[in-house]
């Protein structure tokens, strides 16, 4: 199984909300789909599971141009943010709602419940059940067609941290046993989306970076990515001398041959604390927060109002003390 999405474009009125889109997902693969709200995620799902037709552009499956069938025939599976479980209906019957008759086995029911954690619930109503337990039968619904590909569309928004967590871990390790190849879109930036196979991050109707979890995480192509995911030094920074770089804070040894100023971005994890003053940038420890298992530095100099906010583990060093910060070249990106 492969989808290919090649050069989609939409607009709706005179306004472009996809700009010539293209992205693939394997089969069994988990691609995570991410931007900031308005940015087109939706729309794209709505033309690849057929309730819109794009401007420009087509939807492959297998190869096989797709783009004008109607959703039932592609037979994608999907759990939508507002999950949609018919509340007449029980945990059965929203399961069975799109198999056929001869399908709804006992066999096939056990075998779908006991996959979502759903044992035992099999005749209540959704208004019976909780948030969790309405995603497992969103899911389960989802799961029952034997679907070539399953759309995730921010399935677990409205629940609580930490039964967030819980419930995607455990979608997770199922599609990946299951080999059910997804397609999960977060409206929300978290790290938790690390955990896909594929990430592809939008802005304003286009694909801005897209690649392997560790890719957009360790080299980001911009802020808007970098904040995405996890926490990011960010700094102002421009050309000295061959190879050096001025910030702020003092001089890195840098391959750079840009003329105008530019930022330094790394992880935080990336920068470690060090007693020489050589091409490290030095900084006043102007704030230190307890953050449970690390510290959190607010770090100035008096000759900028620009700060660096470093998390680190335990800090030997309190408020006042100047401290210095050795950020590797390998782990710098440089954004324009
Ligand atoms: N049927 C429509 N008619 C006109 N404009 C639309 C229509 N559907 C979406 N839009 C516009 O297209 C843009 C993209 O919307 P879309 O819902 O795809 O974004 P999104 O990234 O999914 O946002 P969110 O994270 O808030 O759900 C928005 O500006 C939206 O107002």
């Amino acid at each position: 199984m492969k989808l290919s999405v090649e050069h989609i474009s939409k607009s709706f009125e005179k306004t472009q909300v996809l700009k010539d889109i293209s992205l693939e997902v394997k089969k069994g693969e988990i691609l995570s789909l991410t931007g900031e709200s308005g940015c087109g995620k939706s729309t794209l799902l709505r033309i690849i599971s057929g309730l819109e037709a794009p401007d420009d552009g087509s939807i492959l499956l297998n190869g096989q141009n797709i783009t004008s069938w109607k959703p039932e025939k592609r037979k994608f599976g999907f759990v939508f943010q507002n999950l949609s479980l018919f509340p007449h209906l029980s945990v059965k019957g929203n399961i069975f709602y799109a198999i056929k008759k001869k399908d709804q086995t006992a066999e096939k029911l056990n075998h779908l419940v006991e996959m979502t954690g759903l044992k035992g619930l099999e005749n209540r109503y959704p208004h019976e059940l909780s948030g969790g337990q309405q995603q497992r039968v969103a899911l389960a619904r989802a799961l029952a067609i034997n679907p070539e590909l399953l759309i995730l569309d921010e399935p677990f928004s409205s629940l609580d941290e930490l039964l967030k967590a819980k419930l995607r871990e455990e979608i997770f390790d199922l599609l990946r046993s299951l080999h059910i190849t997804t397609i999960l879109v977060s409206h929300q930036a978290s790290d938790a989306f690390l955990i896909a196979d594929k990430l592809v991050v939008m802005k304003d109707g286009a694909i801005q970076q897209s690649g392997t979890p560790s890719e957009v995480y360790q080299k980001p192509i911009s802020p808007y990515v970098s904040d995405f995911f996890g926490a990011s030094v960010i700094i102002n920074a421009k050309n000295k001398d061959e190879n050096i770089v001025e910030t702020s804070f003092g001089s890195l040894k840098i391959a750079n041959n840009r003329a105008d100023d530019f930022q330094l971005f790394v992880r935080p994890e990336n920068i470690q604390i060090t007693t020489s003053r050589d091409f490290n940038l030095s900084g006043k420890v102007l704030k230190k927060e307890f953050k449970g298992p690390h510290d959190v530095l607010k770090i100035g100099n008096n000759s900028t109002s620009e700060f660096i906010s470093l998390e680190t583990e335990r800090c030997p060093h309190e408020v006042g003390e100047t401290i210095y910060l050795k950020v590797p070249e390998k782990e710098v990106q440089i954004f324009k």
